[in-house]
C-alpha cells in the first residue's frame, strides 16, 4: 500500500551525516501505566513481534513501575512480569529485551530472575537526586553481564549541573548510559539540550546519554531531537505514545522525523507506522491524549504515572483530576508518593464541601 520509505526520503535534505541513535520502545513498560498493568502474554507477543519486525532494536517489558511494582500501591499486574519478559524474549528475533527496576521496589533477586528469563538490558531508575541508591544494582547487573542504563527521573526538577553530578554517580557504579528522564513531560527544548549537554561534559566517553520524553506539552518529538543534537545517543519512545500521562515520544513519528533529518535509527518507517495502527492501537485501552489533566502535569511538573491514580481518586471523591495533579506538582511529589494523591483529593473535597456549605 505504501511507497518504500527510502523512495520517499530520496529528496529529503540531510541535516547531519552518519548520525546513528538507538531507540528503545517502552510501550510494554511505560504503557503498562496506561493499561493499568493488565497486559496479557499474547499482547506482549503481538507487540514485540511487530516492533521487532520493524527493526526496533530495544524493547522494554516490565510492570509500569518496574520489577516488583505489582502491588496495592502501584496496581497489580494481570500477568506476572517475569512471564511477560520470557514471552518477549521468545518472540524477539533481533531486538534486545530490557527491563526496568526501581531500587527498593524491586530487589537484586528480581534482576537475577529477569536475566534468567533472557533479558539483556537492565535499566535502573531513581529520583534524580538519589542516584546513590542504584550503586549496588548497577554493580550486580554488570557482574551478571547485563548491559546497563540509568534513569534520572523527574529531571526537570534539578538544574543541569546537579543532574550531571548524579549521572557521574551512576556511571562510576557501572551504568553505561545515563538518561535525562522527563517524567513529567515538563521540559521544553533548550531545557532538554542543556541537561543532555551537561551530562555529556561530565561523562565524556565514560557513558552514553539518553533521553526519555513524555508528551504532556505535546513536544516530545521536538524535545527528543533537541536531545540528539546535544549528543544523546539513546532515545526512548512508545509506539502510538502508549505510555503514562499523555504518553511518550511516539516512535513512529520520531522515526519519520529522524529519516527526514538524516539521523539513522535502523527502524523502518512504513513498518512501524503499520505496527502503531494495526497492532499497538488495538491493545491500548484508549488513545493517550494531551487533554486537560495531562497538560496540567506538564505545566506543573507532575510525575506522569500519577494520572491514572488521580483519575481514580477524582472519581471516587468527586473532585477534579486536573486539580489533584496540579497540587501534586506544586508539592513536588516524586514517584513512590502515590498515596499522597489521596490526601490531596480529600483536602480538595473538604474545600469543595465547605464552599458549597455542606
Ligand atoms: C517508573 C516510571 O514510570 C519511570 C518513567 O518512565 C518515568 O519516570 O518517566
Ligand atoms: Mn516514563
Amino acid at each position: 500500500m505504501f511507497a518504500n520509505s527510502t523512495d520517499l526520503m530520496a529528496g529529503a535534505r540531510k541535516y547531519s551525516d552518519a548520525l546513528h541513535i538507538r531507540i528503545t520502545d517502552s510501550s510494554l513498560r511505560d504503557g503498562s501505566h496506561h493499561k493499568r498493568h493488565q497486559f496479557t502474554e499474547q499482547e506482549v507477543r503481538d507487540i514485540v513481534g511487530a516492533l521487532d519486525g520493524a527493526g526496533v532494536p530495544v524493547i522494554e517489558v516490565t510492570h509500569g513501575d518496574g520489577l516488583g511494582g505489582s502491588s496495592f500501591n502501584y496496581g497489580f499486574s494481570k500477568t506476572p512480569e517475569q512471564q511477560l519478559i520470557k514471552a518477549a524474549v521468545e518472540t524477539a528475533t533481533t531486538a534486545k529485551i530490557a527491563f526496568l527496576m526501581l531500587p527498593g521496589l524491586g530487589v537484586k533477586d528480581d534482576i537475577r530472575a529477569a536475566q534468567d528469563g533472557g533479558a539483556q538490558i537492565c535499566r535502573i531508575a531513581t529520583h534524580c537526586t538519589e542516584a546513590d541508591v542504584s550503586i549496588q544494582h548497577f554493580g550486580l547487573a554488570r557482574e551478571l553481564g547485563l548491559e546497563t542504563v540509568g534513569f534520572l527521573m523527574m529531571s526537570h526538577s534539578q538544574p543541569p549541573e546537579v543532574l550531571a553530578r548524579q549521572a557521574r554517580i551512576m556511571a562510576d557504579a557501572g551504568c553505561q548510559c545515563v538518561y535525562v528522564v522527563d517524567s513529567a513531560g515538563a521540559l521544553v527544548l533548550e531545557q532538554v539540550s542543556d541537561r543532555v549537554a551537561a551530562l555529556k561534559d561530565e561523562l565524556g566517553d565514560d557513558a552514553q546519554i539518553g533521553f526519555h520524553g513524555h508528551e504532556n506539552l505535546d513536544i516530545a518529538v521536538a524535545n527528543s531531537i533537541a536531545a540528539v543534537r546535544a549528543g544523546a545517543q539513546q532515545i526512548d519512545g512508545s509506539v502510538r505514545r502508549f505510555g503514562a500521562g499523555a504518553g511518550n515520544t511516539p516512535v513512529e513519528a520520531f522515526v519519520g522525523v529522524c529519516d527526514k533529518l538524516g539521523i539513522s535509527t535502523g527502524v523502518d518507517f512504513m513498518k512501524i507506522a503499520d505496527a502503531a495502527q494495526d497492532v499497538v492501537r488495538p491493545v491500548m485501552p484508549s488513545e493517550c491524549l494531551v487533554d486537560r489533566p495531562a497538560m496540567m502535569m506538564g505545566y506543573a511538573g507532575c510525575y506522569s504515572s500519577f494520572l491514572k491514580h488521580a483519575e481514580g481518586h477524582a472519581e471516587k471523591y468527586g473532585v477534579s483530576a486536573a486539580e489533584i495533579l496540579l497540587e501534586a506538582g506544586a508539592r513536588k511529589l516524586v514517584g513512590g508518593q502515590e498515596d499522597q494523591l489521596i490526601d490531596i483529593a480529600l483536602e480538595l473535597k473538604k474545600k469543595q464541601d465547605a464552599n458549597a456549605g455542606v
